[in-house]
């Protein structure tokens, strides 16, 4: 290499040196580095093995995930021209301390099986994509950490080229060390790709396999209504704290494993120059500290578990007033609501800053044992072996010291993170408490029904084998709190005998009908209902499934996110084939008119109209409006039996008869809850309820 000295070089600046001697370096100089960094990587298998296999994972990942956003993007986009219709359906589709006797969330064999049972979940198959990513990320972390032992090597060796003066070896250094750079920063940013992928693979895993217990034999009431198992704000555990769960193990890993990995890696290296003795006292240290950090820790774990639940709270008070904000203003009660919003804020401020100040304290004895007393007891280990070996020559001596150096406080560093493991433990087994309460309170439910199955529970409810009549033998019914409701209910209702229900506020006019849907269970007695009676039109084989035999309309209708269409066509979903799709908006508008709505439908052409979206359709619609979508949807449905809750209490009187003829006409025979006499004359027979704390009732015919 044509390198030269300058005479200069002493009192100039290195910028200046590098300028002057830039002008003698030729072309071949320039091969002459590039080759030997390229023969240096050669020489070098492991990282270079390690990095293209990683890289190669990572790029097949990249090419998977943007094709399949391609896909999707160019598939919405041919649909959207193809079909308006089909248009119309993907813009609808796009809208829970401290101190008990065992901590629910400790870090202990429990969590250990909680873990396996989550792991089981998010990692369905050898062969799904979050082993393929944890797999990319192992090989990532293990070239990480080749790259950092290189990069320490080279810091070495440009101090023994400061020494010797040798330009020739300090730019095939420099060169050398931009090239691990390139390596190290594509590395760490693909790690941190990979985490997020995990993360959000982990989630989609764990939600959906959530949704699929939830929205199983109805969890979602039981919870809800009945509040059984004690799930408290079961849509922030699994928007949350599912979330949390997997962003915190998908971190874990790589918290765990580099740190790990960079220990064994620099403990090799640097007992090669320094021999075990000084690295036992420095690992004997951290075992030490590792104690007493742990001994003086606070349980945190419960702490996340409080944080969480009072993040809960405060956020449900929030959507309560969301959702009652009409009835709020109407009766004044914005101070009301600020005093109960900003009560379960200052639980959560003082529960936070609680909190955060046990954090700051363990935080002082973490900083003072780890990183502090490591470099404390680091600093004398690496340098005794140096100020003994009087042998070595000095620019040896001074880059084998630097090289030390630098693994030492790697070394320390990823101790330090191991040791902070503990505290994301400590996390991960608060989220783990919180996410398997929520499953075995999901899960509870499928022991209920085989239960319900076996026939245990008194009150059965059963298929009759007659599809046009409902009967009651001997039901008694208790509320969930335990009272007497009803008392031997014995009734037989064919198609076509209405039936009249009355009785004072609480009788337990609807929870008898609670019993037949299923929603609770009887204490004794036999229910035989039709077939198909309660199952969803869903579970009854999709779009052309038969619709239900039996339906409920309530006091107010439940109002779905979405188009007019698809209020009346709720439960059901708009059809995929055309005709189908055309004929059910022919009829949709049939039944809107039967109940006065047309004045709904958007301007223009009709079925567009029923295209008509509105943000929430409860803000937008009167008490009677709302009544009437619910029996537009009714007729829609046509099943064999309806029972109306109420369901025209805000509808003028003089519209009632018509409307009843209506389900006449339909054959569709009605359980009518009332309070108003004048309905009666539209019903075969008449049940009372004498809400007299002992269950009686009388039935009679309505002559
Ligand atoms: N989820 C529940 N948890 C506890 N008690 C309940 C629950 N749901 C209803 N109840 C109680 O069961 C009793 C019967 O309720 P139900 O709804 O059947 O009354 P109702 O006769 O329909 O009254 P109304 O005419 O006021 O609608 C009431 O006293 C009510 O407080």
């Amino acid at each position: 290499m044509g390198f030269r000295q300058s005479s200069k070089a002493t009192s100039t600046s290195s910028t200046q040196i590098l300028i002057q001697n830039a002008k003698f370096i030729t072309s071949k100089d320039v091969i002459d580095v590039a080759s030997r960094v390229y023969d240096s990587y050669k020489r070098d298998k492991k990282l270079c093995y390690t990095f293209l296999v990683a890289l190669s994972g990572v790029t097949a990942l990249v090419v998977h995930e943007t094709s399949a956003a391609t896909g999707l993007m160019k598939g919405s986009l041919g649909d959207f021209r193809k079909n308006k219709k089909e248009k119309k359906q993907i813009n609808i589709k796009n809208r829970n301390v401290a101190k008990k006797e065992r901590s629910s969330a400790a870090v202990d064999e429990q969590f250990l099986s909680n873990l396996v049972q989550l792991g089981k979940i998010v990692l369905p198959s050898w062969r799904c994509k979050s082993v393929f990513l944890l797999s990319t990320q192992t090989v990532m972390l293990i070239s990480r950490s080749y790259i950092s032992l290189r990069i320490a090597r080279k810091g070495g060796e440009g101090l023994q080229a400061v020494m010797e003066r040798s330009w020739n070896h300090f730019l095939f250094v420099l060169a050398d060390f931009y090239v691990c750079g390139i390596a190290a920063s594509i590395v760490n940013s693909s790690l941190k790709y990979l985490t997020n992928s995990i993360t959000v693979n982990f989630r989609h895993n764990l939600t959906k396999h959530v949704h699929e217990k939830y929205l199983s034999n109805r969890q979602y009431y039981k919870h809800a209504v009945l509040r059984k198992g004690n799930l408290d704000n079961a849509d922030q555990r699994i928007t949350d704290d599912l979330n949390m769960w997997c962003a915190t193990s998908a971190d874990l890993f790589s918290r765990t494993f580099k740190p790990l990995l960079d220990v064994i890696l620099s403990t090799k290296r640097m007992s090669e120059s320094m021999g075990y003795k000084g690295l036992t006292i420095l690992y004997s240290y951290f075992f030490f500290s590792g104690h007493v950090i742990r001994f003086f820790s606070p349980p945190f774990s419960d702490y996340i578990q409080e944080t969480q639940k009072k993040e809960g709270d405060f956020r449900r008070s929030h959507s309560r007033l969301i959702s009652h904000a009409e009835e709020v203003a109407f009766l004044d009660g914005a101070e009301r609501e600020k005093e109960i919003l900003n009560e379960k804020l200052n639980q959560l401020t003082a529960w936070s800053q609680y909190y955060f100040f046990r954090q700051f304290i363990q935080g002082v004895l973490d900083q003072y044992f780890i990183k502090y007393g490591a470099s404390m007891i680091g600093w004398p280990v690496l340098a005794f072996p140096f100020l003994l070996a009087k042998d070595m020559e000095e620019k040896e001596l001074v880059a084998r010291y630097r090289e030390a150096d630098t693994l030492i406080q790697n070394a320390s560093s990823s101790i330090g993170d191991l040791l902070m493991v503990y505290k994301k433990l400590q996390k991960l087994s608060g989220f783990t408490s919180r996410v398997v309460d929520l499953l075995h309170s999901v899960e509870s439910g499928e022991e209920e029904k085989e239960k319900e199955i076996e026939g245990r529970s008194n009150g059965i409810v059963r298929t009759s084998s007659n599809d046009d009549e409902i009967e009651f033998q001997n039901v008694t019914v208790f509320s969930p709190d335990n009272r007497l409701l009803i008392k031997d209910v014995s009734l037989k209702i064919r198609r076509g005998e209405s039936l009249f229900i009355t009785g004072a506020n609480g009788a337990g006019k609807t929870s008898l009908f609670r019993v037949l849907a299923g929603l609770w269970e009887a204490s004794e007695g036999v229910v035989l209902r039709p077939r198909n009676g309660l199952k969803s039109i869903k579970s009854e084989g999709g779009d052309d499934g038969d619709v239900s035999s039996l339906f409920y309309v309530p006091q107010r209708p439940y109002l779905v996110t979405g188009s007019l269409r698809d209020q009346i066509l709720y439960p059901a979903k708009q059809k995929s084939d055309e005709d189908e799709f055309d004929k059910d908006d022919e009829r949709i508008l049939e039944c809107l008119a039967r109940v006065n709505l047309v004045k709904l439908l958007k301007k223009g052409d009709r079925s567009v109209g029923l295209d008509r979206l509105e943000h929430d359709w409860n803000d937008v619609l009167s008490g009677g409006e709302k009544q009437r979508i619910g029996l537009a949807r009714l007729y829609f449905h046509a099943p064999r039996f309806a029972i109306l809750d109420e369901a025209t209490s805000a509808i003028n009187p003089d519209e009632e008869g018509a409307l009843y003829e209506e389900f006449e006409k339909n054959n569709i025979t009605v359980f009518s809850i009332a309070h108003r006499m004048e309905l009666k004359r539209f019903h075969k027979k008449h049940l009372h309820f004498k809400a007299d704390g002992k269950g009686n009732w009388t039935l009679k015919k309505i002559l």
